[in-house]
């Protein structure tokens, strides 16, 4: 589902003499339906930048990122947002908050983006605040003013409220309590049996040992390394 050959990522410091950093070299991997694979290596060696460019928002300088059939390094911006709307999500701890648009509706919204039934993307909504308890009386509010942790979770309920069959996930359960640490590690389980491809990065030991089928050290693509 997700194939990665040979991909290269250098960025230019425009604001320091055009420097050239490179990152990453010839990093090849594939995901299949299902698995879930997670990025380990030490702080800097790469792993942000590699979920960035899977989702599109890095440039890769080489190589190729093949998800459901579409080159992400080479997709123009188009087939990228419609990719990220049908096949590719993301979630990561924070949430871009849209103002004025109530709970419900900012985690029903991939859904509706769809053209799923309105009835059906509120109740699969209704569902995974209640499982990620945010409580009923907060989701007709934007929740612009919810609390860091609040927040967090409507981005997970969003995050997961399509069955998207490659997802990106970035620390999803970082800063989170036990009970709901609980809850979004079902949801991943949950996705995986659904047969979504997965790539997450997760600091969480405990977290990473469960759900992830297998480790990638990115620290193998870093340029120069042995
Ligand atoms: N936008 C950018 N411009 C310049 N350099 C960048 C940029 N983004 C990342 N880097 C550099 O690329 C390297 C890898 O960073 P990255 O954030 O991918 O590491 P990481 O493995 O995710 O680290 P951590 O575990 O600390 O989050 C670092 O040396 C960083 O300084």
């Amino acid at each position: 589902m997700i194939h990665v050959e040979n991909l290269a990522k250098s960025f230019t410091l425009h604001t320091q003499g055009s420097a050239v950093i490179p990152v990453i070299a010839g990093a090849g991997f594939t995901v299949a339906p299902g698995e879930c694979v997670a990025l380990t290596g030490e702080s800097g060696a790469g792993k942000s930048t590699v979920l960035r460019i899977l989702y599109g928002n890095y440039l890769a300088q080489g190589g190729s990122v093949r998800i459901g059939g579409v080159d992400i390094t080479r997709a123009e911006p188009r087939e990228i947002l419609r990719l990220r709307r049908e096949t590719l999500g993301y979630v990561s701890q924070f949430l871009r908050v849209v103002p004025r648009v109530p709970t419900l509706e900012v985690v029903a919204e991939p859904l509706l983006a769809l053209g799923r039934p309105e009835a059906e993307a509120l109740d699969r909504a209704r569902e995974l605040l209640a499982r990620l308890r945010i409580p009923e009386r907060l989701w007709s509010l934007s929740p612009t003013t919810f609390s860091g942790g609040e927040q967090q979770r409507v981005n997970i309920a969003r995050g997961f409220a399509h069955a998207y069959p490659a997802l990106l996930l970035d620390e999803p359960t970082a800063s989170l309590d036990a009970v709901n640490r609980e809850t979004v590690l079902e949801l991943i389980e949950e996705a995986k049996a659904g047969g979504a491809a997965i790539v997450g990065i997760f600091h969480d030991l405990a977290a990473r040992a469960r759900v992830a089928d297998r480790e990638v050290d990115v620290s193998a693509f870093t340029p120069g390394a042995a």
